[in-house]
């Protein structure tokens, strides 16, 4: 049968360079207004984007500005302002509420040794330069986005960050004094007090830490900055019992707000976990007095204030359960000290077409400037979509839901201007700002291109429906249906049949939205079909569609994949020869799952990271919780080992199904994942091998779940490319 494929190494590697210089946005921040000599006003709009550098073997930061000429109500003129620059060793970065000043923790290597400064920058002048390392007031600077921060008082005298908590050195009981300490030098006191300090026989014991994403960061503790007076002070009064993080000042800068994670008996993972116990508090900045603002019986995140200062706007959700489930946005009154329910789950979605609310992190800025609306970019099925939310009706209306690009983002929205990435599978990230019409206008949004980016022609997408089959439908959930985006190239040659490269996403409480893909790109430009599949479970579809799958994994989800892609299949366009599963972490249990339950079905697979085994997992990952619940249990942080509960988790997992395998597997395991630990990699490796079905392992030292190293990423694709093309045309 003819082909189109490339199957040449070089022309492959070549064809993901090209793809792999699109650059990806990651912040926008909006200047204040500056009227002209001629009246006209305008705004500096500062970007941040984040591009694979395959020569220097990492991932490079740089910046670009622009200037957008601008009445109330819509851009009148707008351009790049000079070209783009390389940001090195910033940590983070802020500039002040009125443009005058800078802030910048910057982590750079001295001698050796690796210091974090402080500098405060006004105009053109370096003003400060605080090494908080010298300081030794705290730990290292968190500068991840679930703690992290970095804010200036509304004053702009001060400011606030997370840093871990000081601990004191630990030393052996056998390690001798100092001689330097009975010389006298000029860093003697020093040398004498931090002797003080040490503590003997503390060096090996165990920190536990937040896990995958989080290593290291174990107790944060929210740290000020006096600016005038160089004074940074650690903030006294947050509880003993949890982890503050997304911190900013309150009204009238009396005392900070941010977010507590309870971090006993013990910590679980908080990466792609927002379902942990946590609570919004205030901590005052004269007495240390800490009060707790919500109830302390769910998970919150991401508080953000109006502009008007009188509410913050959060995300809610249930305590363990799914890992990522239909959030509520809720809202505390400042002045009424009450809570409220803004935006409810939605279990089905109704008539609107609105699924709900599905974001483990609102945009930095949210608020309309009268602080009426706030705009959510969150899926909604398989599209990614900016929702306009009115605080007082509850009410949402899609800002986007009539383009047909497939992916929204908001970056930032600063006196209604709105700065937004927006993509899709043929079209890499553009930066677009568009004005939010005023409330309750009929004005139509006009979004006004500030960066484009080449559309690829050759790439074709579109999303798929699918209705299970009556035999397959959730007798607790019924009528749910779910959809996939299927990639192609859009030329096909006379004769020729695609192969198919079918993708089912992680989570399993996750989604594929229509957004640019790296390696689905690459894969389509080779000549390849790409189908991602968007199981019953996924998020994007309502709280019942996400209800449906725990309990059920290893069959509703492997159920579905396989009826979308013989759905698919029926079709003339592919050929049924050449069909390949590849998958990350339960993307990968599920890939090994149809291998196993569909015996020869699938001509290779590929699985990152895979969930092999849950039984086996339970003990040795960040999210032991996550293991019980897909199996169909509840989870509690005293829960034992169970026959039971194991005897179902083994059944559930593809280990199970590991002699019927017939297909080359191909396993990418990251040293250092601490979701999904590579021994779950390993033991499905050894099975296959004693099995005798070809197997091969890559591993990739220095990488955690994600292998998103510039190498292990690039070395990751070339491997999977090769090793489909080389077992589907056997
Ligand atoms: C909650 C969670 O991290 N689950 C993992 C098992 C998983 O599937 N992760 C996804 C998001 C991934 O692609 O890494």
């Amino acid at each position: 049968m003819n082909s189109q494929v490339v199957t040449n190494p070089e022309d492959i590697a070549r064809l993901y360079r090209e793809l792999s210089l699109f650059p990806s946005l990651s912040r926008a921040d909006v200047g204040p207004v500056v009227t002209s000599q001629y009246g006209g006003k305008y705004s500096n709009i500062y970007t941040e984007w984040s591009q694979r550098d395959l020569d220097r073997n990492e991932n490079v930061n740089f910046c670009r500005q622009y200037i957008v000429f601008h009445d109330d109500k819509s851009v009148v003129y707008s351009g790049a302002s000079g070209n783009c620059t390389e940001i090195k060793g910033e940590l983070q970065s802020k500039d002040s509420p009125s443009g005058d000043m800078k802030a910048v923790v910057r982590e750079c290597t001295i001698k050796g040794e690796d210091k974090q400064f402080l500098e405060i920058w006004s105009k053109n002048i370096k003003m400060k330069s605080i090494n908080l390392t010298a300081l030794k007031k705290h730990g290292k600077v968190y500068e991840d986005d679930q703690f992290g921060c970095l804010v200036w008082s509304h004053s702009e005298t001060h400011l606030l960050y997370v840093a871990e908590r000081k601990r004191p050195t630990a030393k052996s009981f056998f390690q001798s004094e100092s001689p330097e300490l009975s010389s006298i030098g000029d860093e003697e006191e020093t040398m004498r007090s931090e002797e003080k300090e040490t503590v003997k026989g503390e060096q090996f014991v165990f920190h536990e830490d937040w896990g995958e994403g989080l290593v290291g960061k174990s107790r944060p503790v929210l740290c000020v900055l006096d600016i005038e007076g160089d004074n940074v002070s650690v903030l006294e009064g947050v509880p003993d019992n949890i982890s503050p993080g997304q911190a900013f000042w309150a009204p009238g800068d009396t005392g900070v707000v941010f977010i507590g994670w309870l971090h006993e008996p013990f910590r679980c993972g908080l990466k792609f976990c927002p379902n942990r116990s946590s609570s919004l508090y205030y901590v005052d900045l004269t007495g240390g007095k800490c009060e707790q603002l919500t109830s302390g019986t769910s998970a919150v995140s991401s508080p953000r204030l109006s502009p008007d200062q009188c509410r913050i706007v959060y995300l809610e959700c249930a305590v363990f359960g799914p890992h990522m489930q239909c959030s509520r946005l809720c809202m505390f009154d400042w002045y009424t000290k009450k809570t409220s329910v803004v935006v409810d789950v939605v279990n089905r979605p109704g008539e609107d077409g609105f699924t709900g609310i599905y974001s483990s992190q609102l945009s930095r800025q949210c608020w309309s400037a009268d602080s009426q609306r706030v705009i959510v970019s969150c899926p909604q099925r398989s599209r990614k979509d900016l929702l306009m939310v009115d605080i007082s009706t509850g009410s949402v209306t899609s800002l986007t839901s009539k383009s047909d690009v497939g992916s929204w983002c908001l970056l930032n929205i600063e006196r209604d201007l709105m700065v937004v990435s927006c993509s899709s599978p043929n079209c890499p990230p553009r930066l677009r700002l568009g004005f939010l019409p005023p409330r309750d206008s009929q004005e139509e949004l006009v979004w006004v291109t500030l960066e484009d980016s080449q559309m690829l022609p050759e790439i074709d997408w579109q999303i798929l429906t699918f209705t299970p089959p009556p035999e397959q439908d959730n007798s607790e959930y019924p009528g749910l249906d779910f959809e996939a985006l299927l990639i192609k190239p859009k030329e096909v040659k006379d004769g020729v049949k695609l192969p198919l490269i079918v993708t089912p996403h992680g989570g399993p409480h996750s989604v594929f939205v229509a957004d640019w893909f790296l390696y689905s790109s690459v894969l389509c430009r080779m000549g390849f079909a790409v189908l991602m599949v968007n199981y019953r479970g996924s998020t994007g579809y309502g709280q019942d569609n996400i209800l449906s799958l725990p309990g059920n994994v290893g069959t509703q989800d492997v159920k579905d994949v396989q009826f979308a892609v013989e759905s698919v299949l029926k079709g003339d366009e592919f050929d049924m020869q050449k069909v390949a599963v590849s998958g990350g972490s339960h993307g990968g249990f599920l890939a090994c799952h149809l291998i196993g339950q569909y015996p020869g079905f699938y001509k290779a697979c590929v699985s990152r990271n895979p969930v092999t085994n849950l039984a086996s997992m339970i003990g040795s990952t960040d999210i032991p919780d996550w293991c019980m619940v897909e199996a169909g249990f509840d989870y509690t942080t005293d829960c034992l080992p169970d026959p039971a509960v194991w005897e179902q988790m083994l059944n559930k997992s593809p280990i199970r199904y590991v002699t019927q395998v017939q297909t080359p597997v191909l396993l990418t395991l990251g040293e250092d994942d601490k979701r999904v630990p590579s021994k779950q990699g390993i033991e499905y490796y050894r099975a296959l091998q004693a099995k005798k079905v070809p197997v091969r392992l890559l591993w990739y030292p220095g990488n955690n779940h994600s292998l998103s190293k510039v190498d292990a990423e690039s070395d990751g694709f070339m491997n999977i490319a090769l090793w489909i093309i080389q077992h589907l045309w056997k």
